[in-house]
């Protein structure tokens, strides 16, 4: 008997998804097509869900409640397809179309549900230890008056950038930073960090006695990892330098012709503000900059450019101002300042004063290797490594079988975007191949013909869904207009890479999806911060493996909760959209839909799917590159989140179906036994002495000063192994 008949779980009690009322589901069926099997991937440590009932066959008819008949009787394992009622036996899927564009007009799609829905892993009970949060408070009631400001700057702030009350990070800082001490500064994400700096530095420099001139050269240095971020604090910068028109703001960000930049710094740039690798690339190929009058020394999201590939960069820097000016204002700022801050502050500051809005006790001056250290245990609680999360934040997660991921992630984006207003979602995946696969794969599907609004559905409730994406692999020109466009619409869908998780500042985004789990609790709580910013409210929600589950107590351990959405709560808005209606439930109206009608319409959609990517034999190549890529990217997980990320733990049959392949690639997947052994152990092998060379490089590609000669830029370009315009618009 199979383990998914007749089962019934209690929903968990601190449900709370905001969009979806399904009140009178107090009970759900056992998780979808939940097998009792040999061999089964490698299982959370968690306990299974409970089974309640299980063998008694059919559960008890419950008022308001959804249950799955028992097996013998739904155990959908193959549809019989009508064609003008005339039976045809059982058909793959495989060989029929997508869904048709209107109901009426087009047969209805044969429906498969048994691939999808059958030999999952069990859905382990996710034992959540409630932790209590690391909390900050967004605002003090304080001014910008009290500070002993230029008046100018102060009506700047209260009439360009229209704040009128401090943040509480900005009334630690601001005081400390103007007495001329290095510092290291935390506060959660969307705090005001950037204003905690930048108002300093440019109280300091328009103060200055002998008038800055542009010639001068720069007068403040700004380091940011990406480019979108050096975007959005140069304009910042240049907002409050209004009244001051003779200091001059500049960025290097890489993308731009090098003999442009090198133009503007001959002119001078006065306050500069560039990602390191740009600046480096400058100082050993330029002759155009130079230190000697450096005040301030910014390293913004400190403990990220700190990160594999970055250090070099950063002594480089280092070394080239301290050989120029020997004194300096230092200043590294972080909503994850932890360990790995140490041996950049120690080389970096002095005499620091450390900053942390969650434990006013810490803002006292600290020295030499010791204020580093301090640094790191610069939380509320005395646990080194816990960070605080914006109050108006709500965490989800969800646990979903590989086979299942892509349909619920497809099945979420319509939940947001078709059937609500004013949705603005970013996803974030482990790499450029991802983004760029999935991104075309929504747009081919979801708003490809295949998928045409059904009649009836307000065309626009699919116009809502409007995808875009970015990555470090995309040119710089086309990456500033994704973030401008996306940073000024109202709604809208953006796939993504960590290049969009630090400091960016997006307004009025709702929801952070993680299809990919981050790489560390400090990437999970940069990406969950691009919404709820500035004490606005938004939501999050992480997709794990079943495999994954423990995942959630790693990141409580971080004093991080997060509460469960069920993957069956998700599917169920595709109740709503009878595009994906199989033919079996001819006109039952779609409020009444039941789990077997949603199972068979997720099947309906991963048909969609897996018809578009099965159309050609390139797309298909394209899909086994964006697999490999991101089994790629697993391997790289950090060794102490090996136990819960390994690629021995993944099913490939099943993964590959999250990618619209029907079966798992020949080079990937060894059948069984030995002979896969020796596969994933020399996998496992290759992995030990690449992993460090690979993240090097993934980080590379996302974080890359933009100035990689022609030959380089193309194999990027390659990379993406995506099939031609032409292929994929056909
Ligand atoms: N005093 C203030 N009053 C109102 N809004 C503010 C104030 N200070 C900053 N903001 C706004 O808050 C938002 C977040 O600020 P900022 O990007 O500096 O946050 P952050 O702490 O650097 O975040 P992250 O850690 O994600 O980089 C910005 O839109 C900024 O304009």
């Amino acid at each position: 008997m199979a383990a998914d008949e007749g089962l019934l779980l209690n929903i968990s009690e601190d449900w709370t998804f905001p969009g979806f009322h399904y009140s009178e589901h107090k009970k759900f069926p056992r998780s979808f097509g939940a097998e009792e099997r040999r061999g089964t991937p490698k299982q959370a440590k968690g306990t299974k869900r409970k089974f309640q009932g299980a063998i008694q066959g059919p559960p008890p008819k419950q008022k308001h409640e959804i249950s799955l008949p028992p097996a013998k009787k739904t155990n959908v394992k193959e549809v019989e397809r009508t064609v003008k009622g005339k039976p045809e036996g059982l058909i793959s899927p495989k060989k029929h179309p997508a869904v048709p564009a209107n109901e009426g007009q087009v047969e209805r799609p044969f429906i498969k549900t048994s691939s999808l829905f059958k030999n999952n892993p069990e859905i382990p009970e996710i034992h959540r230890a409630m932790v209590k949060q690391v909390r900050e408070k967004v605002f003090t009631s304080d001014s910008f008056h009290e500070l002993g400001l230029h008046p100018h700057l102060i009506s700047t702030i209260n009439t360009v950038l229209k704040m009128s009350s401090m943040t509480s990070v900005q009334k630690q800082s601001i005081p400390s930073l103007l007495e001329g001490r290095d510092a290291l500064v935390r506060s959660q994400t969307g705090s005001g960090k950037t204003l905690a700096y930048c108002i300093p530095v440019v109280q300091s420099l328009q103060a200055m006695k002998a008038r800055i001139k542009r010639s001068d050269g720069p007068y403040a240095l700004v380091l940011v990892p990406t480019r979108e971020l050096a975007l959005q604090s140069f304009d910042t910068i240049q907002k409050l330098l209004k009244p001051f028109t003779w200091i001059v703001p500049g960025m290097l960000m890489g993308g731009e012709k090098r003999k442009s930049e090198k133009a503007r710094l001959r002119k001078g740039i006065n306050i500069l503000i560039s990602t390191p690798g740009r600046l480096v690339d400058h100082i050993k190929s330029t002759k155009n900059i130079h230190f000697s009058r450096i005040q301030w020394l910014i390293i913004d999201e400190a403990d990220r450019i700190l990160d594999l590939g970055f250090e070099k960069d950063i002594t480089v820097i280092l070394n080239a101002i301290n050989s120029e000016c020997k004194k300096h204002q230092n200043v590294l700022l972080s909503a994850t300042l932890t360990e790995g801050v140490t041996r950049l502050a120690d080389i970096s500051l002095h005499n620091p004063v450390s900053i942390s809005v969650s434990d006013e006790a810490c803002d006292q001056p600290v020295k030499g290797c010791k204020a580093a250290r301090e640094a790191s245990h610069l939380q509320a609680s005395a646990e080194p490594d816990s960070f605080a999360v914006p109050e108006k934040l709500q965490q989800h997660v969800t646990l979903v079988p590989s086979k299942l991921k892509l349909v619920t992630l497809a099945a979420f984006i319509l939940g947001r975007c078709e059937f609500e207003k004013n949705q603005k979602l970013i996803v974030f995946f482990s790499s450029c191949e991802l983004v760029e696969f999935y991104y075309h794969l929504f747009l081919q599907t979801l708003l490809g013909s295949s998928m045409a609004p059904a009649s009836g559905q307000s065309p626009s409730a699919s116009s809502r869904l409007k995808f875009l994406r970015l990555h470090g692999n995309m040119e710089q020109e086309e990456r500033t207009a994704v973030f401008q466009k996306f940073s000024q619409s109202k709604s809208g869908i953006l796939l993504c890479t960590d290049v969009a998780a630090r400091g960016l500042d997006l307004p009025q985004v709702t929801w952070i999806v993680q299809y990919n789990a981050p790489s560390s609790p400090a990437e999970y709580i940069h990406r969950i911060g691009r919404t709820a910013r500035i004490g606005c409210h938004g939501s999050s929600l992480l997709i794990l493996a079943p495999s994954e589950a423990e995942y959630v107590n790693s990141l409580a351990s971080h004093k991080i909760n997060v509460s469960e959405i069920k993957m069956e709560d998700i599917l169920s808005i595709l109740a709503m959209d009878d595009r994906f209606k199989g033919r079996r439930w001819g006109n039952k109206k779609s409020r009444s839909v039941g789990p077997q009608e949603i199972r068979e319409r997720a099947t309906v959609l991963q048909t969609a799917f897996e018809d578009y990517v099965h159309a050609s034999a390139e797309r298909v190549s394209w899909a086994k590159k964006a697999l490999q890529s991101f089994i790629r990217a697993y391997a790289t997980y950090p060794k102490d989140l090996k136990h819960i990320f390994h690629v021995r733990s993944l099913h490939l049959g099943h993964v590959a179906k999250s990618f619209g392949l029907r079966d798992a690639p020949q080079n990937l997947s060894a059948s069984s036994g030995n002979k896969r052994k020796s596969k994933l152990k020399r996998l496992d092998l290759h992995k030990k002495t690449q992993s460090k060379h690979r993240l090097a490089e993934i980080l590379r590609s996302e974080y890359s000063s933009g100035m990689e000669t022609g030959d380089a830029k193309v194999k990027k370009q390659n990379k993406h192994g995506k099939p031609s315009n032409h292929t994929l618009q056909s």
